[in-house]
């Protein structure tokens, strides 16, 4: 069953189609990486499918519900939940209070007074599963700003964690970490549970998780299939030609 659905989805710039008429469908459970050559339009993907821009034309749907209108605050509070490659952590927190602040502002109006002490006691248990599932525990107490990069990283699908989302857009989550670091968050990835999307240059990683991969070039979806059939494409190895595939 498809959880996420993009159709015909187009963003033009005057009479350049950044992303042009790309229909892709991320089933239940599935994790479907996105790739193409610089500038092919993954992050503006992202942006239209996020909110963050407005689409020129297309539709996308959540669970099967029209959201191409909503704001990006409303799609989030239907499940969509999205990392962004620039950080979004309070380096003056505790990596533990970064968390329970995004448990709570999820939480929203159900803390009501008189339920403080369990909606307290909730909010801290969810947080501290948020960072277990990532790795993080041991740093709970530290400051977010003195994490190394691969942390942060972690911190990050973190924050997205607590939101519960329905589906996870992922955004480079590798970008700016160390080699060595990317081994363990390749395994937290690989941990999460739930619907994926994920735009990730490093192909070996994307090979490593994605139940799928689509393509994209020039704004357009080149192909969108398993591992296998992508690397066997000869489309996809045109459009990678003089890059490393
Ligand atoms: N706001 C904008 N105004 C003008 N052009 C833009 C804008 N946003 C994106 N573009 C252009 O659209 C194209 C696609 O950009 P986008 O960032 O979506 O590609 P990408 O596949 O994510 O690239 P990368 O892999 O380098 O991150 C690029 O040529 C970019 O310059």
């Amino acid at each position: 069953m498809s959880v996420l659905t993009t159709e015909g989805l187009t963003w033009k710039i005057g009479e350049v189609s950044i992303v042009d008429n790309v229909s892709i469908e991320l089933n239940q459970g599935e994790f479907l990486g996105v790739i193409g050559p610089n500038g092919a339009g993954k992050t503006s993907l992202f942006n239209l499918i996020s909110g963050l821009r407005p689409v020129t034309a297309g539709r996308v749907s959540l669970r099967g519900e029209d959201i191409t209108g909503l704001a990006p605050h409303q799609r989030a509070r239907r499940g969509l939940g999205r990392t962004f490659q620039a950080s979004s952590v309070f380096g003056a927190l505790t990596v533990a209070e970064n968390v329970r602040l995004a448990v709570q502002a999820r939480m929203g109006g159900s803390m009501a007074l008189w339920r403080r002490a369990s909606a307290n006691r909730a909010v801290i248990e969810k947080a501290d599963s948020c960072l277990t599932a990532v790795g993080l525990a041991h740093r709970a107490e530290a400051l977010a700003a003195t994490l190394a990069h691969g942390e942060k990283r972690k911190l990050e699908i973190a924050l997205l964690l607590a939101a519960d989302p329905a589906v996870l857009l992922l955004d480079e989550p590798m970008a700016g970490v160390s080699a060595e670091d990317v081994p363990e968050l390749v395994e937290v990835i690989k941990g999460l549970t739930g619907s994926v999307l994920m735009v990730e240059h490093h192909m070996d990683v994307i090979l490593e998780v994605a139940d799928r991969i689509a393509v994209m070039h020039h704004g357009a979806l080149l192909a969108c299939d398993t591992p296998a059939a992508v690397m066997a494409n000869a489309v996809v190895q045109e459009a990678y030609l003089g890059e490393e595939l």
